[in-house]
C-alpha cells in the first residue's frame, strides 16, 4: 500500500495559498507570560458579556427552533434592514457575511481572474492577500506617505497598467493605522471610476475613531459620484467584530446588485449562510448594546493608543519613526534601516514581548525594517511593560 501523495494532488488554487503571519503568531502569544502586541484582538475585558446572554436568551424566546434552523444566504431580514437604513440603501443591496474575511475571500472569488490586476497598498492588511492570493492576481503596490495612498501615484499608475480591483482601508488602516483624508477620498473614487476600476473599501474600524474629524467613506462618495446605488462601483465591508464581538463572525457587504446577487451564489457554495442564531443575538444587541459599547472601545482604545506612544518616545532610541493613529488598534512601527524586524521578534521574544513584523503585509515583499503593534488588547501595565522590553530589544539590535 503506498500513501496518496497528498502534495502532489492539491489544485493549483492550494498551491497559491500561504498561512497567516498573524494566525501562526497568535498561537505563540498564547503563552499567559506573553505581552502580546501582534493580534488584532478587541480586549476581551471590554466584552458585552451580560448583554450577549441576554440577548441569546431574547432571540431563543423570540425565534424559538428557527433561531437554530438553517435560514436564508443573504441574512437575517431585520439586520439587513437596519444596516440598510443606516447606510441609507435598500437591504437588497446588503449581504451579511461570516465575518468580513469571508467577504474577502468571497469579492475575490467573483471578481479576480488569474492574471487580473489588483492595486493594494504598501503596506496593505496581510488578510486581504491571503483571501486574494488563491485567485492569481497580479499585484501593483500604490505607493502610500504619512497621509495613506499617494494620489498622484495612482493617477499615474492607472495612465499605464488597466486595473480591475482597488483594494482600501480608508479608516484606520492595517496596519499602519493611516487615515486617508476627505480629499484623497475624493480623488480616489473620481480616478477608479474615470478608469473602470472596482473599489473594495474594507471598514471594520470606521466606528473607533478616538480624534479628529470623520471623512466619508469612499462607498458614500461612490453613491454620489454614480448617482444610484446600483451604479456604485465601491463595495463596501465592515463588521460586528471590533465594535460588538469577534467570535460570532458578523459582517456585511453592501454592493451593487449584481454583486450581491453572485455574492449570494458564492456564498452558497461556501457556508449556505451566516449563522441564524448569532446573526439573531446581534441584531437584539443593535439598538441599546452597540452604541454604548462603541463609545466604551472608543474611549478604551484612545486611552491606550495615547499610553503606547507616550511610551514609545520615551523608550524607543531616535531613528525609530512612528504613526499616530486617530483611531482603530493599530500603529506602524520604521526601525533605522538595516535592522529585521523578523530576526528581531526571536529577540523579543525572550523578553516576553510580541509583535506582528512588517514584511507579510507588503503584496510585493519589502517592509523588513517594519512591524505592527496593535494596543487595544493590553493593559497600561503590560504596555508599559511591553514597550520598554520592545525598547532594548531595538537597543540592541542598533549594536
Ligand atoms: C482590515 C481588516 N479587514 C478584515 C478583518 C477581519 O475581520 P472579521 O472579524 O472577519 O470581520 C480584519 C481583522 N484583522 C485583525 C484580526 C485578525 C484576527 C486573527 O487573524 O486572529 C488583525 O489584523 O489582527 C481587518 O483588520
Amino acid at each position: 500500500f503506498k500513501a496518496p501523495d497528498f502534495t502532489a494532488l492539491l489544485s493549483d488554487r492550494a498551491r497559491r495559498m500561504n498561512a497567516s503571519a498573524i494566525r501562526e503568531i497568535l498561537k505563540i502569544t498564547q503563552q499567559p507570560d506573553i505581552i502580546s502586541f501582534a493580534g488584532g484582538l478587541p480586549a476581551p475585558e471590554l466584552f458585552p458579556l451580560e448583554e450577549v446572554r441576554q440577548a441569546t436568551n431574547a432571540a431563543l424566546d423570540r425565534y424559538g427552533p428557527a433561531a437554530l434552523q438553517y435560514s436564508t444566504t443573504e441574512g437575517h431580514p431585520p439586520l439587513r434592514e437596519w444596516i440598510g437604513n443606516r447606510a441609507g440603501i435598500p437591504a437588497a443591496n446588503v449581504q451579511i457575511v461570516t465575518g468580513s474575511q469571508q467577504g474577502l475571500d468571497l469579492l475575490g472569488k467573483i471578481l479576480i481572474s488569474e492574471g487580473d490586476t489588483v492595486l493594494v497598498e504598501a503596506p496593505t492588511y496581510l488578510g486581504a492577500l491571503q483571501s486574494f492570493q488563491p485567485y492569481g492576481p497580479s499585484y501593483v503596490q500604490m505607493p502610500t506617505d504619512d497621509g495613506g495612498i499617494d494620489l498622484d501615484a495612482l493617477e499615474a499608475i492607472l495612465r499605464t497598467t488597466p486595473a480591475k480591483l482597488l483594494y482600501a482601508v480608508p479608516n484606520f488602516q492595517n496596519p499602519t493605522g493611516r487615515t486617508l483624508s476627505a480629499e484623497r477620498r475624493r480623488r480616489l473614487v473620481e480616478l477608479t471610476g474615470q478608469y473602470g476600476v472596482l473599489v473594495i473599501e474594507d471598514d471594520p474600524y470606521g466606528q473607533l475613531r478616538f480624534t479628529g474629524e470623520a471623512a466619508p467613506s469612499l462607498y458614500e462618495l461612490g453613491l454620489e459620484y454614480a448617482g444610484d446605488v446600483n451604479a456604485n462601483h465601491v463595495i463596501y465591508c465592515s463588521s460586528f467584530s471590533k465594535t460588538l464581538v469577534p467570535g460570532l463572525r458578523d459582517a456585511w457587504v453592501q454592493a451593487a446588485a449584481p454583486i450581491i446577487s453572485k455574492l449570494i451564489q458564492a456564498k452558497q457554495g461556501a457556508d449556505l449562510h451566516t449563522p441564524t442564531l448569532n446573526q439573531m443575538i446581534v441584531t437584539e444587541l443593535l439598538d441599546e448594546v452597540l452604541p454604548r459599547q462603541i463609545e466604551r472601545v472608543r474611549k478604551a482604545y484612545g486611552e491606550r493608543a495615547a499610553l503606547m506612544l507616550g511610551h514609545i518616545e520615551e523608550e524607543f532610541p531616535g531613528g525609530v519613526d512612528f504613526t499616530r493613529p486617530e483611531g482603530g488598534m493599530f500603529l506602524w512601527i520604521t526601525l533605522p534601516g538595516q535592522i529585521d524586524s523578523t530576526k528581531m521578534l526571536v529577540r523579543a521574544l525572550t523578553r516576553n514581548v510580541a509583535y506582528v513584523p512588517g514584511n507579510p503585509f507588503f503584496a510585493l515583499g519589502g517592509g523588513e525594517n517594519t512591524l505592527r503593534l496593535s494596543y487595544s488588547n493590553a493593559t497600561p501595565e503590560q504596555i508599559e511593560r511591553g514597550i520598554k522590553a520592545l525598547g532594548e530589544t531595538i537597543r540592541e539590535a542598533l549594536d
